[in-house]
C-alpha cells in the first residue's frame, strides 16, 4: 500500500444483508485501509448485534424503536461502547456524518433513498448497490450528487461492470458510447414452461442461478424486473437515453455487461459472479484492491451464451421503457407497485404471475403530479400513493 492512502471511515448501511456482509468480507481482508463507523439493519436484531461485537463502531442504527431497544440492551450487557441510534432520519443523519468518509448503501427498497440522498448532498464516496432508490429519485438524486460534490461508484454488477469499461473522466462517455448491453442471467425461470408461471413458489423464485442475493432482489431476478430497474438505473449512472440501454441475457454471468462505442467496438468487463468484485472496486476507485473472489479460470468455462429476452416469458422487462416515457415521476410509482407486490408474493397473497399485473395496473392508474419529483418529500408521497394503489389490487387478488 501507498504511504500515501488515506484510512477510509465507512458506514454500512443494511449491514445484515447480502451486500452488507459482503462488504465486511472485503473490508476484514484491508484492515489498514478502512474503519466501520457505522453499520444499520432493519429487525436482525441478534446480527446486527454480532456484527457490532467484531467491529465495534462508533454508531449501530435501526429504524424500529423497539428493535433499537433489543439491541442497546444486549450491547450493553457486553460492555459495548458503540452507541445505538434509531428512528429513519438517524440513518441520513449518520450518512452525511463529517466524520464519514464512504457510505454502503445496501438498503433494500426506496427506504434507502432519503439517506443516500444525505450521504450525496454531503459530498460523500456514495457505493449505491440500493438501485431502488435511484429508480425513484433520478433527476434529484444526480443533482444532489453533482451539487454536493459526490463520488458516485455503482456497486451493481452490471453497472460497475460499464463504469470499468469507461474513462475515469466522465466528460468522455458521452462521445464515446453508442449503446450499452446490460446482461441478465434470465433468473431461475428462464427455460421454465410459461404456462406454469403461476405455480411458482417464492422458494423457486429465490433460487437464483449464480448468487445468493436478499429475496426482494432474488424475486425481482425471476419476474426480470430487476433488469428494468437496472436500465432505469443505467439511465441515470451513464446520463444515456432509453434507447441507448439494452438487455441480453447471458445464462453464465461471465461477462457482468457490456459497452457498445461508436466505432462498435465491444467494450466488456468478465469475471467470477462474486458481488465481492464490484464493492472492492467501489472502496477502493480508482485503485484495485484484492476482493477474496476466485479468478476466472478460462479452461473450465464449459461456454458464454448469449440470447435476447423473450418479452412474452418477461412481460414486466418492457415496463422500464414504459415508465421512462410516461410523465417523471413515473419510475417511482413502478418502483413502488413493484416493492408491494414482491412483498406479497413472499407472504403468498397473490401468485408470482400476478406481480406483472399488479406492476402494470399500478403504472397505467397512479399519474404523477407536477412538482412530485422535485424533492424528497414530494417523492416519498408519490411512492405512498402507488403503494396504497398496488395494496388495494393486492387485496382484491386471490392466490
Ligand atoms: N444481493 C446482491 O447480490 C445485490 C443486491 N443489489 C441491491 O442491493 C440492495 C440490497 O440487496 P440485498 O443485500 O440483497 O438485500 P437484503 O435483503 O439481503 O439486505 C437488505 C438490508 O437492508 C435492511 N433493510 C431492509 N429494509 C429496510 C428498511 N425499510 N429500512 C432500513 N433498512 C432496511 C436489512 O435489514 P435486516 O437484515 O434487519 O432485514 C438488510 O440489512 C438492493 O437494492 C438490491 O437490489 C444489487 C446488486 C446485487
Ligand atoms: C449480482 C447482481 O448485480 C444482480 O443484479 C444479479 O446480477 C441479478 O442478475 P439477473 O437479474 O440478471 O438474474
Ligand atoms: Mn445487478
Amino acid at each position: 500500500m501507498s504511504a500515501s492512502i488515506q484510512r477510509q471511515r465507512v458506514c454500512v448501511l443494511g449491514s445484515t444483508g447480502s451486500i452488507g456482509t459482503n462488504t465486511l468480507d472485503v473490508i476484514a481482508r484491508h484492515p489498514e485501509r478502512y474503519d466501520v463507523f457505522a453499520l444499520s439493519a432493519m429487525s436482525r436484531v441478534d446480527e446486527l448485534f454480532a456484527q457490532v461485537m467484531r467491529w465495534q463502531p462508533r454508531y449501530a442504527l435501526m429504524p424500529d424503536a423497539a428493535a433499537a431497544r433489543q439491541l442497546r440492551d444486549k450491547l450493553r450487557d457486553e460492555g459495548s461502547r458503540t452507541e445505538v441510534l434509531d428512528g429513519a432520519q438517524a440513518l441520513a443523519d449518520i450518512a452525511a456524518h463529517p466524520e464519514v468518509d464512504s457510505v454502503m448503501a445496501a438498503i433494500v427498497g426506496a427506504a434507502g433513498l432519503a439517506p443516500c440522498l444525505a450521504a450525496a448532498r454531503a459530498g460523500k464516496r456514495l457505493m449505491l448497490a440500493n438501485k431502488e432508490a435511484l429508480v425513484v429519485g433520478g433527476a434529484l438524486f444526480m443533482q444532489a450528487v453533482q451539487q454536493g460534490g459526490a463520488m458516485l461508484l455503482p456497486i451493481d454488477s452490471e453497472h460497475s461492470a460499464i463504469f470499468q469499461c469507461l474513462p475515469e473522466d466522465r466528460s468522455a462517455w458521452a462521445q464515446r458510447i453508442d449503446h450499452i448491453l446490460l446482461t441478465s442471467s434470465g433468473g431461475p425461470f428462464r427455460t421454465r414452461d410459461p404456462a406454469t408461471m403461476r405455480e411458482v413458489t417464492p422458494e423457486m423464485a429465490c433460487a437464483h442461478p449464480n448468487f445468493v442475493m436478499g429475496r426482494k432482489i432474488s424475486v425481482d431476478s425471476a419476474t426480470m424486473m430487476n433488469k428494468a430497474l437496472e436500465v432505469i438505473e443505467a439511465r441515470w449512472l451513464f446520463d444515456l437515453k432509453p434507447e441507448q440501454v439494452r438487455v441480453l441475457i447471458h445464462p453464465q454471468q461471465i461477462v457482468h455487461s457490456m459497452v457498445v462505442c461508436r466505432d462498435n467496438s465491444v467494450l466488456a468487463q468478465l469475471g467470477t459472479p462474486d458481488m465481492r468484485v464490484p464493492i472492492a472496486y467501489g472502496l477502493s476507485f480508482p485503485e484495485r484492491i484484492e476482493s477474496g473472489a476466485e479468478a476466472l479460470d478460462f479452461h473450465a468455462l464449459g461456454g458464454l451464451s448469449f440470447e435476447p429476452p423473450d418479452h412474452a416469458r418477461y412481460p414486466g422487462l418492457a415496463l422500464s421503457w414504459a415508465a421512462m416515457a410516461a410523465p417523471e415521476g413515473s419510475t417511482a410509482v413502478l418502483n413502488a407497485a413493484n416493492e408491494v407486490a414482491v412483498a406479497a408474493f413472499l407472504e403468498r397473497q397473490i401468485r408470482f404471475d400476478q406481480i406483472h399485473q399488479l406492476n402494470e395496473q399500478t403504472l397505467a392508474a397512479v399519474h404523477p403530479e407536477a412538482g412530485d419529483t422535485h424533492s424528497l418529500e414530494g417523492l416519498l408521497a408519490l411512492d405512498q400513493r402507488a403503494r396504497a394503489h398496488a395494496q388495494q389490487l393486492a387485496r382484491g387478488l386471490a392466490p
